[in-house]
């Protein structure tokens, strides 16, 4: 759209008046920040002073002076760092102070109000908005509506009224480089502009074209939970990263950065998306993996396989009979059947009559069995096992004390009369002794009666018949079953842990009430949702149920075949239906057309999602010799691309293993790197990289290595090519030797 001449002017009129108030406020915050700075120098030298006379007669009022000080000095530490906020705040504005407009006519008013919307507000001495920080009430606007009706809810009620312009902006060093009036929604042209562009760093906030259904998501605050189904590339993970940042600004009062943790599939992705929060002005979250965190509630018992480790293991290990019983184990021990079973076997030992004996000592019965039963079937009935079982040994300990301190005192009488010792120390040490030793019995009984031991009863339910059977699994056989059992039983013994008996252990852990809450949590946010067991919603369910969660995923990128979501359905059952709101995006953002169509194709169902209209090279397939021909390819490509402009280009293979051996064979012919660690750093530039450790992550070019039969043989590889291929936003390749994967 064109502007005349005059419209252009007032808009530079504008931002000059803006950047004008930022400088002014930036000038006074800096030198306020001088004075803070000059008055912090002073109290310390002031307090050093105070402390070099100090004496033993007025020692108490010099640690009140003291204690004066560090108040002061603590107090002027907050407001410097408050300072230095506003300082970075004021220079982000100075860079680029907005990005879209919008004229608002508020219904029974005769006001027209000029709203621009920026990464922060700006507010004038006299109270005006010069901007509009982009999470405000008012500014959810910009977002959801067009030219036309529109209203927002703020803490007085609804507004209404009708928007009558709609205008976007790009500044660059505060400058203005165009803007134009987008009538429709925020409009496709500046976000295809955004989509065309390469990946030159870590993830990208999208604050200018965040689209109507993803605010949705990110305001989304009517619901405790929420569960977000979204298509490959439909912006989920920058949903839930600008999700938190208005999280962050609307309840900027009560909870800080610290209050926010996301779940995430590995330290490369925690890398990759950590510079989202800082562009939008915010302090990263804190950020785990459900592995880290599992380990960490587990406890240092045990050798524990990392996630990654048992990856591997899927995808690069030979498939031997021991591949068979390991796979096995983790499809089991993942399936919603065995959760079912997990809870019914908590349920059993925990009502289970644990031949509660009758506790006598002396020829005094101190509680009888009929008691122990009453407090654990009725009085203590509504607490964990654990908890029960702790409560009730407090109880019967603390009804021997009276009869054992007589005891003590009793022998001791006797000893004295019988004896010559005389000192009272040794008198009491033997006589506690030798009452002790009565009691061994009793206290080795009670021990019996109250004790809960996780391992064993983990260890317990793979010996029972009744638990685990054909008739619960039925697409297990007899032998399957029996193997698994064995197979597990054996790696307890020897004191590991593999990955897929972690969580049922932790569940285990956790049903009978040995782990407490997280209550300092008040947000949590689990991206990559589908690769999670019910298991391990259960528990996240557990140490989160007083937070506010946020789950997204994509169903059709399941990578491990064996342990995964399978269907959020699942979910509901944990978390509480009414406090729950499933939502789905279904507009891919990442890729060109041809790319998501072809991905699209490798999945061989009818998806109805939209895609931005971008378009681009066809992806090839292309069949080689032999491997060193691949490899001459891809140093070829990679030139090329670079050359082009590109700059991340991502060879993606099936596991660690083949990502070494690729690595080898190209390192000294190009430049490339190579991601083998969960814990690695990040990289935009060329990587070889296995699927497992690519989700999540994008690249300009994807080349996929080896799509032959011997590396994609089955259904369970479907899903994980597709997870490949959407990871590419303008090129996609994929090459093989030998005979194409029959997947696409
Ligand atoms: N509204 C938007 N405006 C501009 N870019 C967007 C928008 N939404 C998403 N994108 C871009 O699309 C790409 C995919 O986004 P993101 O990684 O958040 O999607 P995802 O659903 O988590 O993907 P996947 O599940 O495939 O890993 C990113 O480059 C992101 O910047």
């Amino acid at each position: 759209m064109n502007f005349n001449d005059q419209e252009w002017i007032s808009e530079i009129e504008w931002l000059e008046e803006v950047l004008g108030e930022t400088r002014k406020q930036l000038d006074e915050n800096n030198s306020m920040k001088d004075r803070l700075e000059t008055d912090t120098r002073e109290t310390q030298k002031e307090m050093w002073q105070d402390l070099g006379s100090v004496s033993i007669s007025n020692g108490l009022e010099q640690i009140a002076d003291f204690m004066s000080y560090i108040n002061t000095m603590k107090n002027q530490k907050r407001s410097n760092e408050f300072a230095i906020k506003l300082e970075e705040k004021f220079e982000r504005i100075l860079l680029s102070p907005y990005f879209g407009r919008f004229d608002f006519d508020e219904k029974n008013t005769k006001v027209t109000e000029k709203c621009y919307i920026g990464i922060s507000n700006l507010i004038r001495e006299n109270c005006e908005f010069m901007i509009y920080d982009w999470r405000a009430p008012i500014s959810s606007m910009f977002y959801d509506y067009e030219i036309g009706e529109a209203q927002y809810d703020c803490p007085d009620g609804i507004i209404k009224g009708e928007i009558i312009l709609k205008r976007q902006y790009k500044i660059s060093d505060g400058n203005m480089e165009y803007m134009f009036d987008s009538n429709l929604k925020i409009d496709d042209e500046i976000l295809q502009n955004m989509l065309s562009k390469n990946t030159d760093q870590k993830m990208k906030a999208i604050v200018t074209t965040i689209q109507r259904e993803q605010n949705q998501v990110i305001r989304n605050e009517a619901y405790n939970h929420l569960i977000v189904q979204g298509a490959a590339g439909s912006g989920k993970t920058s949903v839930a990263l600008h999700r938190i940042a208005y999280l962050l600004y609307k309840h900027r009062e009560t909870i800080t950065a610290k209050n926010i943790l996301i779940f995430s599939p590995n330290g490369i992705f925690n890398d990759y998306i950590s510079n989202v929060l800082p562009q939008l002005g915010e302090d990263n979250m804190s950020q785990t993996t459900f592995s880290d965190y599992m380990h960490a509630a587990l406890g240092p018992a045990f050798r524990k396989e990392k996630y990654s480790d048992m990856m591997e293991y899927i995808f690069g290990a030979d498939k031997n009979d021991y591949y068979q019983i390991r796979v096995g184990s983790i499809k089991l021990k993942s399936s919603p059947e065995f959760y079912e079973i997990l809870k019914q076997y908590v349920e059993a030992i925990s009502s289970k009559d644990r031949n509660f004996k009758d506790i006598v000592f002396n020829n005094q019965v101190i509680i009888s069995s009929e008691e122990i039963k009453v407090l654990f079937f009725e009085e203590y009935a509504n607490l964990p096992l654990k908890r029960r079982l702790q409560k009730i040994k407090e109880r019967m300990l603390f009804l021997i004390e009276p009869y054992k301190k007589r005891r003590i005192k009793d022998e001791a009488k006797r000893l004295v009369k019988s004896s010559s010792i005389i000192d009272k120390t040794e008198l009491t040490i033997k006589s506690k002794a030798l009452v002790n030793a009565e009691l061994k019995s009793i206290l080795d009984e009670i021990e019996r009666m109250t004790n809960c031991n996780f391992v064993e009863l983990y260890r317990n339910l793979y010996r029972s018949k009744e638990y685990l059977n054909k008739s619960s699994f039925e697409s297990f056989s007899v032998e399957q079953i029996k193997q698994i059992k064995k197979y597990t039983i054996e790696n307890l013994n020897a004191g590991i842990l593999y990955y897929e008996d972690q969580a049922p252990l932790l569940l285990l852990k956790v049903m009978l009430g040995e782990l407490p809450k997280t209550t300092d949590i008040k947000f949590v946010i689990i991206d990559e949702a589908q690769d999670y067991t019910a298991i391990q919603y259960d528990i996240l369910y557990h140490f989160f149920s007083h937070a506010n969660i946020t789950i997204l995923g994509d169903l059709n990128q399941s990578i491990n075949p064996y342990m995964n979501v399978g269907d959020y359905a699942l979910i509901e059952k944990i978390f509480p239906r009414q406090e729950t709101l499933r939502i789905t995006l279904n507009k891919s953002y990442r890729s060109t057309i041809e790319i998501i169509k072809f991905s699209r194709d490798i999945l061989k169902k009818s998806i109805e999602d939209e895609c931005v209209e971008r378009s681009g090279e066809l992806p090839q397939v292309v069949s080689f010799n032999d491997s060193e021909e691949i490899f001459e390819r891809i140093i070829k490509d990679v030139k090329h691309y670079k050359e082009n402009g590109y700059k991340s280009v991502g060879i993606i293979t099936k596991s660690v293993k083949q990502t070494e051996y690729v690595y080898a064979q190209l390192k000294d012919r190009v430049h490339v790197n190579a991601i083998i660690h969960e814990d690695d750093e990040y990289i935009c530039d060329t990587v070889i990289i296995p699927i497992y450790l690519a989700k999540g992550l994008e690249f300009d070019v994807v080349i996929i290595y080896d799509v032959n039969t011997d590396n994609y043989c089955g259904e369970e590889d479907r899903l994980q090519l597709y997870t490949a291929c959407t990871r590419a936003l303008h090129v996609l390749n994929l090459y093989y030797q030998g005979e194409k994967t029959y997947l696409f």
